[in-house]
């Protein structure tokens, strides 16, 4: 049934400014206003949003507040892929292949790779340039290229680049220039010539609607006008976009509406400088209207919400929330703990686990808290964001202590996670397949299927291959290997036999002193950044590593077939709690995963410095606190450092301290 609108939302009804920007607080009915617009609206209406799980919910609204109403909503990339059709039916342009799934991509990715490794034959440093067997490095390639064209830093890469211009990029995208150089070549090989594309995939489809326009800009004219383009969560608009609204917009009347303290999505290239900024310097004379009410929290939830982002956040009105400050030991137990015990306290009490969300800053933030929700027999699910036990690093690790022990016996049957352990080992431990290697694994295997695939299949059907993996195929050195990849390999081939000696036998060492001994010699930070390629990545996966290590500590005296054995528990109690619809589970999720959603009771953990800040953008770590304290309904439970551990306090904290509740 349509809502009444509040004066705030008859303001944005009543005005027919060309432009229209409204600025709103999280829960304040953004897609319930755009929806009342288009109800009111004559003529073609045309809705657009940044993401799937968007549109759905924008379309949800056009239902409620005008189900008569025939209103078109796409995502970015659909609107840009209709326009590339009308484009290539009135003959502009030839159709492109359109590649939806990053799987077609990938082969593109080794061969750019490969033609840059080619350049760099006698200087190639630390850098590795063995993609071919490693989907997950390659799908980190393709996220960086799609970041670059939606900031459209990509259009240069048909310029002949200077060195010191790929430094540049590298270093604005936290990213090794070779990284940087891939995604030329790649760019070069699928644009043959200007507007001539070999293949597209979903992040091509913006930028070339864009370079098509501007080498043709007469296909203006064939293109539909609407009457009214209604833009949802505009904070997600990357530059990209930004201009492609600017050349289809014309006579159209274009309303956006986002919240500028939730600009957090840098991977799809979201950025504050064009959503609110500098808005008016693209769409001069824009009209700026407000919805500065929430329909989500009470007053005190508000009250921090307005601090963390500078501006008016008024409350739902005769809505209760409350919000609760604990400390924690952070040299000491740390933080997992004290939620575990909070969130026993609040079942207690009777409430809903389904009601609460605790939301990390980031996924590696997940090892303790997963164990301590483990361990107190409190049911989670993990959203978003995979369980620890089953992630990259971890399962690296892991399969690293099956190889130490000889012991497969809790492997046996989960194909699943066999396959997931062989692919995280060869995406972290390989280095350098020159394809003399890739030729002789294959002349090994049978052509036609890679070493990492038939890999994932031998370990599936047999787990204890994964002792050849590590200790054979890995460190396998080949001819034209360079001097870094040799090293590694020795090294790795040194770690695996000095791990067997000391996991087996009498004087058996525990999981976490093997762990440990791994983590020292083998040059982790070097292997996460080649699997991961982004630096902020790798630094997690590292991170995730010492806290895993730390985990097992507490495991100290527990032999390596026992630890493992006790993980494979872990894993299947939080594998059933996944699949059960019955079961009742709290969420587990990251900030970036839990934007736009809401629960009727919020934990924030770890708010510390080096953890909650995570980054050095103030700006950017404020909004990220926003995103995560106003998905809360009813209650919030922040957790900093007690009085003892002081300095470890975060900024993010600063005038949080006294503990608030509705009146
Ligand atoms: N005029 C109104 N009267 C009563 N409730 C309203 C009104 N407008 C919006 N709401 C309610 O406010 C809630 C939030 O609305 P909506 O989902 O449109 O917000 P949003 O700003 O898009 O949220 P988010 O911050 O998650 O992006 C919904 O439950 C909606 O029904």
């Amino acid at each position: 049934m349509p809502l009444a609108p509040t004066p705030e939302q008859q303001l944005i009804l009543q005005s027919d400014a060309p432009v229209l920007m409204v600025e709103a607080v999280a829960g304040a009915g953004k897609t319930t206003t755009l929806a009342m617009l288009a109800a009111q609206a004559r003529g073609e209406v045309l809705g657009l949003c940044f993401s799937a799980g968007a549109k759905l919910r924008f379309q949800q609204k056009l239902h409620e507040e005008c189900p008569g109403r025939q209103v078109s909503v796409m995502t970015m990339e659909e609107f840009a892929r209709a326009l590339l059709s009308r484009l290539a039916h009135d003959g502009l342009v030839d159709k492109a292949q359109f590649c939806p799934s990053e799987e077609s991509l990938r082969p593109q990715v080794v061969a750019a790779a490969e033609a840059v490794w080619q350049r760099y034959e006698e200087r190639r440093g630390d850098f590795d340039f063995s993609f071919r067997d490693n989907s997950a490095r390659i799908d980190a390639m393709l996220a960086l290229l799609a970041t670059l064209k939606a900031t459209t830093v990509a259009r240069r890469f048909q310029e002949d680049l200077e060195q010191d211009d790929i430094e540049q990029i590298a270093e604005r995208f936290d990213v090794p220039p070779q990284a940087v150089e891939i995604c030329q070549a790649y760019e070069r090989m699928r644009q043959l010539e200007p507007g001539v594309y070999l293949w597209q995939g979903l992040a091509d489809l913006v930028p070339d609607v864009l370079s098509l326009l501007s080498l043709h800009p007469s296909a203006l004219d064939s293109i539909r006008q609407v009457r009214l383009c209604l833009v949802d969560e505009w904070h997600d608009v990357n530059a990209a976009e930004f201009e492609l609204l600017q050349i289809f917009r014309r006579q159209a009347r274009l309303v956006v509406v986002g919240d500028r303290s939730q600009v957090i999505n840098t991977a799809r290239g979201a950025d504050i400088h064009f959503s609110h900024l500098g808005f008016e310097l693209g769409f001069p004379g824009a009209q700026r209207l407000e919805l500065s009410k929430s329909h989500r929290f009470g007053i005190s939830v508000a009250k921090l919400a307005a601090r963390a982002s500078g501006r008016k956040c008024q409350p739902m009105a005769d809505t209760y929330s409350s919000v609760g400050r604990h400390e924690y030991d952070a040299a000491g137990a740390g933080c997992a703990p004290a939620v575990a015990q909070q969130v026993a306290r609040l079942v207690q009490e009777g409430g809903k686990l389904s009601d609460i969300a605790i939301i990390v800053r980031e996924a590696d933030q997940t090892i303790a808290i997963e164990n301590a929700l483990l361990d107190a027999k409190l049911p989670y699910a993990c959203d978003g964001v995979e369980s620890y036990l089953l992630r990259p690093e971890i399962l690296m690790l892991r399969g690293l202590l099956h190889v130490a022990c000889g012991d497969y016996a809790t492997l046996r049957g989960d194909k699943d996670v066999c396959a997931r352990m062989a692919a995280a080992l060869y995406q972290f431990l390989s280095i350098d397949s020159a394809s003399e290697v890739w030729d002789s694994s294959h002349e090994m295997y049978g052509s036609g299927s890679s070493l990492a695939a038939r890999a994932q299949e031998d370990v599936a059907q047999d787990p204890a291959m994964l002792a050849w993996l590590v200790g054979d195929a890995l460190c396998a050195e080949a001819a034209s290997d360079g001097g870094a990849a040799r090293r590694w390999k020795q090294r790795l081939r040194q770690v695996v036999d000095e791990m067997r000696q000391r996991g087996a036998g009498e004087m058996q060492q525990d999981a976490a002193a093997l762990l440990h001994f791994a983590s020292q010699t083998l040059d982790l930070p070097a292997a996460a950044s080649r699997a991961v390629v982004n630096r902020r990545q790798a630094d997690s996966a590292l991170r995730a590593i010492q806290a895993f290590v730390a985990f097992a500590r507490q495991h100290g005296g527990m032999d390596v077939a026992a630890f493992l054995q006790e993980l494979q528990q872990r894993q299947k109690r939080v594998g059933s709690q996944g699949f059960s619809g019955k079961r009742k589970q709290l969420t587990l999720t990251t900030v970036a995963a839990a934007k736009g959603r809401e629960w009727p009771c919020v934990m924030v953990p770890l708010i510390e410095q080096g953890q909650f800040p995570r980054g050095r953008d103030t700006e950017e770590e404020k909004r990220y606190f926003y995103v995560a304290i106003t998905r809360a309904m009813q209650a919030l439970l922040l957790f900093e450092p007690d009085e003892r551990n002081a300095a470890a306090r975060s900024y993010l904290m600063a005038g949080f301290r006294k503990p608030e509740a509705d009146a």
